[in-house]
C-alpha cells in the first residue's frame, strides 16, 4: 500500500456537480460548463493502517506538519466546531502526463488510461454550512473545502492493475461510503455528467495539469453529515472487485476555530 504518490501532487483539482442525482439533492443548478475548485495538500489525511505504525500520527494540535517520508499522514478526521461536515466520496485520478490547452476531441475516452498513473479513492469533505454561506454571499469555497483533514485519501492503485478494462475506465468503478456501517453513498462512475477524458481536457484549457496532480471527479448522491465519534469508511470497486476499504474516525478539531458567519 503506497502513499508516495501524495508527495508528487502539486495541486488537487476537484470537479463539482458531476452527478445529476447529487445536483438534485442539494437543489443546485447543473453547470453549463464543468467547474472546479482546489483543495490544499495540507488537507490530506490517510487511513490509520497498522502497516504504517512506524509513521507519525497527526499531532494533537491538528495543524498539518507535512507528509511522512512514505507519503502517508495517518490520523482522524477533525470536525471544526460549529461546522456541519458532509462526506462526499469521489474517485480520484492521478495524472501521468503534462497536459495544457488540449482541444475538445484531443483526448478520447479510451485515452484516459494513457494520461494517468493510476487512481485512488478520496473524500471531498465539505463544511456544508460554510459553503452554503459562501454560495449565498459570493465568497470562495476555500474554507468550506480546505480545512485540515478534509481530504481523506486512500493508497495508490497503479494503472497496471486496471489493464483489464483500460479501454473503458469510465464505467469500471463503484464508490461506496458508509457511516458507522450504514451505506450512505453507493454510485457508479458511469453516472458522471462530464466523463474523465472531458474533465482532463477542460481543466487543461485553464490550468495546466502536471504529472502527479490529483483530480477528484465529483460525488454521487447520498451526501450527509459526519459527526464526532462516527467512523466513516470508503470502498472502491473495480469491475466488482474491492480495491480500497479505508476507515477514519471523526474527532473534534482542537484549537481556537469556531464557525461564525462572515
Ligand atoms: O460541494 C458540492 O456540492 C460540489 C462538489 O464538490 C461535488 O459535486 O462533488
Ligand atoms: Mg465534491
Amino acid at each position: 500500500m503506497s502513499y508516495n504518490y501524495l508527495k508528487a501532487a502539486k495541486k488537487i483539482v476537484c470537479i463539482g456537480r458531476n452527478y445529476a442525482a447529487h445536483i438534485k439533492e442539494l437543489n443546485s443548478a447543473t453547470p453549463k460548463q464543468p467547474f472546479f475548485f482546489l483543495k490544499p495538500s495540507s488537507s490530506i489525511v490517510t487511513p490509520f493502517d497498522i502497516r504504517h505504525k512506524e509513521s507519525k500520527i497527526l499531532p494533537e494540535d491538528s495543524s498539518f506538519h507535512g507528509l511522512n517520508e512514505d507519503g502517508s499522514n495517518p490520523g482522524p478526521i477533525y470536525i471544526p466546531k460549529g461546522v456541519l461536515v458532509h462526506h462526499e466520496v469521489e474517485l480520484a485520478i492521478v495524472m501521468d502526463k503534462y497536459v495544457s490547452n488540449a482541444q475538445p476531441g484531443d483526448i478520447k475516452a479510451n485515452d484516459v488510461f494513457n494520461y494517468i498513473k493510476g487512481i485512488s479513492l478520496a473524500f471531498d469533505l465539505t463544511g456544508r454550512n460554510v459553503q452554503f454561506e459562501a454560495k449565498k454571499k459570493g465568497l470562495p469555497w476555500s474554507i468550506a473545502k480546505g480545512f485540515d483533514t478534509f481530504l481523506p485519501i486512500s493508497h495508490f492503485i497503479p494503472k497496471d492493475q486496471l489493464i483489464q478494462d483500460k479501454e473503458n475506465l469510465q464505467d469500471a468503478f463503484r464508490l461506496v461510503c458508509k457511516v458507522n456501517g450504514s451505506v450512505r453513498q453507493d454510485g457508479d462512475s458511469s453516472l458522471m455528467l462530464n466523463p474523465l477524458h472531458k474533465i482532463i481536457q477542460v481543466i487543461s484549457t485553464m490550468v495546466s495539469l502536471e504529472p502527479g496532480d490529483i483530480i477528484l471527479t465529483g460525488t454521487p448522491e447520498g451526501v450527509g453529515e459526519v459527526k464526532i465519534g462516527d467512523v466513516i469508511s470508503g470502498e472502491l470497486f473495480y469491475n466488482g472487485k474491492q480495491v480500497v476499504d479505508m476507515k477514519f474516525e471523526c474527532k473534534e478539531r482542537p484549537g481556537p476555530y469556531e464557525y461564525r458567519e462572515t
